[in-house]
């Protein structure tokens, strides 16, 4: 990373992290609860959890105390891991996604929300969610993203979705949507906002001093000369020239087959991609056990595992807690950063 700010590390956070469970069929329990079996050997932050407690007494045998507000949290950690509780009557049956399950999952995560944005939690973890589930009942955003830039009041054009590894962080332009809308829904403004989401957020949570970003294309070979296809001269390239003169450097359209290699990534601080599997393919293909979604542009901080619900592995015992490890270390980095930089700016 360059330019980190590590000259003034503030002590260690007072707040506890907030970490809303997911879909109570999903890994999401299980693996809150080994990182909290691991909390010391990992050094991790101290947290709660928000959810279901069938599914965090199904997922693990260990000590659980309900407790009735975050600050309890920091009492508790040391003997039980802390939970609010959220209602799920069901019983548990991992890897069976229940319409009871999503609501739990979705009231887990509004109340998580709320918490942080309150102040009463440093950062927001979420475990997955189903995305099918929830639309099930109703919730009308592409994911959890949306949801949670909804509540703090941001529009979803001035946020950006992250993917971060310890050695490739990219942010796709388009997120959830159908291939075949891409080049529709593409527009200049759309990646302009990216780009200075992105960038501001190296800066504020990474204590990037002066960023550099590179653009992918969307064609093969960025077009070559509008041979095949025009999306890089008419609307991506003017994104890139319209930020000149941004504390930010920013290059491209480059193609997106020779960005990813170790010496192509040793050239910028974050990648910006046209669409999701252009950004998540590589950054899962280097750091699926690590991998971090880290939304930018948020008033509080909001991180989640990069995976998914993994139903096919729940309840099983086998699921693997780096990732979530990963999220709640990156949180709470970045809360500190935070604080840091809004006291400089101060
Ligand atoms: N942040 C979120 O809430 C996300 C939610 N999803 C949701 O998850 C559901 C399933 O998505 P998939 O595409 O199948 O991706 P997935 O990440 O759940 O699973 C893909 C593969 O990785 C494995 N895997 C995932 N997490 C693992 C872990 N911690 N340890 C070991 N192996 C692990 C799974 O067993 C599976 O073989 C979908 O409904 C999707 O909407 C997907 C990505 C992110
Ligand atoms: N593929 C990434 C992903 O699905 C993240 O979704 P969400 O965090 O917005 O729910």
């Amino acid at each position: 990373m360059r330019g980190n700010r590590d000259t003034k590390i503030p002590p260690r956070m007072s707040l506890p992290v907030a970490i809303a469970l997911g879909d109570p069929a999903g890994v999401g329990a299980e693996i809150t609860a080994k990182i909290y079996a691991e909390a010391e050997a990992r050094a991790l932050p101290r947290f709660f959890a928000v959810g279901s407690r069938n599914a965090l007494a199904a997922a693990w045998k260990g000590p659980i105390e309900t407790i009735g507000s975050p600050q309890d949290a920091l009492r508790v950690f040391d003997h039980a891991l802390p939970l609010i509780e959220v209602e799920h009557s069901e019983d548990v049956r991992f890897g069976e996604p229940s319409l009871e399950g999503a609501r739990c999952a979705l009231d887990s995560l509004e109340f998580a929300t709320g918490l942080v944005r309150s102040g009463a939690a440093s950062a927001l973890v979420t475990a997955p969610v189903s995305k099918s589930q929830l639309h099930a009942i109703g919730f009308n955003h592409p994911g959890q993203t949306e949801f949670v830039a909804e509540r703090c009041g941001v529009a979803p054009e001035n946020i950006a979705m992250m993917l971060a590894g310890p050695n490739l962080k990219c942010v796709p332009v388009t997120m959830h949507i159908s291939l075949a809308d891409v080049p529709r829904v593409l527009t200049t403004d759309m990646i302009t906002a990216r780009i200075r989401a992105t960038a501001r957020g190296l800066i504020r949570n990474f204590g990037v001093v002066r960023p550099r970003i590179a653009v992918s294309g969307l064609n093969p070979h960025a077009g070559e000369s509008k041979l095949m296809g025009t999306e890089e001269e008419d609307i991506i390239l003017p994104a890139i020239e319209a930020l000149a003169g941004e504390p930010f450097d920013v290059f491209g359209p480059l193609p997106a087959d020779t960005m990813f290699h170790p010496r192509a990534r040793a050239g910028y601080d974050a990648a910006i991609c046209m669409y999701h599997d252009q950004a998540l393919i590589p950054v899962k293909t280097l750091h699926f056990d690590e991998g971090v979604n880290l939304t930018l542009g948020l008033p509080i901080v909001r991180t989640s595992p990069d995976h998914g619900t993994a139903f096919d592995i729940a309840g099983k015992g086998f699921a693997r807690p780096d990732a979530m490890a990963a999220a709640l270390a990156l949180a709470d980095f970045c809360a500190e950063q935070r604080m840091l930089y809004d006291r400089e700016e101060a």
